[in-house]
């Protein structure tokens, strides 16, 4: 299987939470247009986009990879500090079910949002900050037993994967000042922000925000296929390219 799971934005969207940035306006129309040469880019790149129900009440329901952790057949749905951001779990349950996987989630006073779940190999690395608690990093490490959890002390960014990600290599990049990178293997430096949230399409092919350029080029100049799309209305959100799927499939 090889789905990506995304939900369209809604009608509230620019009501969508800030926390560390300014609140700039956003264009509904152009949010839409970006969403939809997102999940053409996916396809591009063989994957099989899949909508999510939609969840209309909630401004910040397109950010759907906050709702859940997929891990070999199963589906942890998150439990969001957001209150905001709780009505969204349900159309995530069911496109989870509807794709066969086993349902689990993280029970209070555990809070986790799939932002801060970096998996890479048999490691799940797990921001722990202002979205993701000690209680729901334990409730996680317990429904994927047998997955090294390495929790990560996150600051001054929404997530730990507004701060890094993984190369198809298994490589981490981003922000060092954001993570403690005393509980990680090297972390190679992105050379601007937004070069921090890379999204493995395949093997030897990620996917950037057009907002990092230079990161596009150090990539491409190691080999790497390099897709960029424009997010700039998500990103007006604290959105980035990893948050706007959840992939299923040999990574997943
Ligand atoms: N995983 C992500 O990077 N999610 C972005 C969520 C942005 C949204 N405005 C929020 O604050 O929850």
């Amino acid at each position: 299987m090889s789905v990506a799971l995304v939900r369209r934005p809604g009608p509230r969207l620019a009501e969508g939470l800030v926390t560390h940035i300014g609140r700039t306006a956003v264009d509904t129309a152009r949010a839409a247009r970006q969403h939809a040469a997102y999940e053409q880019a996916l396809r591009a790149a063989g994957w099989e986009v899949r909508a999510v129900p939609a969840a209309d009440g909630c401004p910040d329901a397109v950010f759907v990879e906050d709702t859940m952790v997929v891990c070999g057949g199963t589906a942890v749905l998150g439990r969001s500090a957001a209150p905001s951001r709780r009505g969204e779990l349900a159309g995530a349950e069911a496109a989870a079910r509807g794709l066969g996987l086993r349902v689990e989630r993280i029970e209070g006073p555990g809070l986790l949002d799939g932002g801060d779940v970096l998996q890479v190999g048999d490691t799940v690395y797990v921001g722990r900050g202002a979205r993701t608690n000690e209680e729901g990093i334990c409730g996680l490490a317990h429904l994927l037993g047998g997955r090294r959890v390495v929790p990560v002390d996150t600051a001054g960014v929404l997530h730990l994967k507004s701060a890094m990600t993984a190369l198809p290599d298994g490589t981490l990049i981003g922000l060092p000042e954001h993570v403690d990178t005393s509980v990680l293997p090297l972390l190679r430096v992105a050379p601007e922000p937004a070069g921090a949230h890379v999204v493995v399409l395949g093997p030897e092919h990620v996917l950037v925000s057009a907002a990092a350029p230079r990161t596009a080029a150090l990539l491409a100049a190691d080999g790497l296929r390099v897709t960029s799309v424009d997010i700039g209305e998500f990103e007006a959100l604290e959105g980035c390219v990893t948050c706007l799927s959840v992939l299923v499939g040999p990574r997943g």
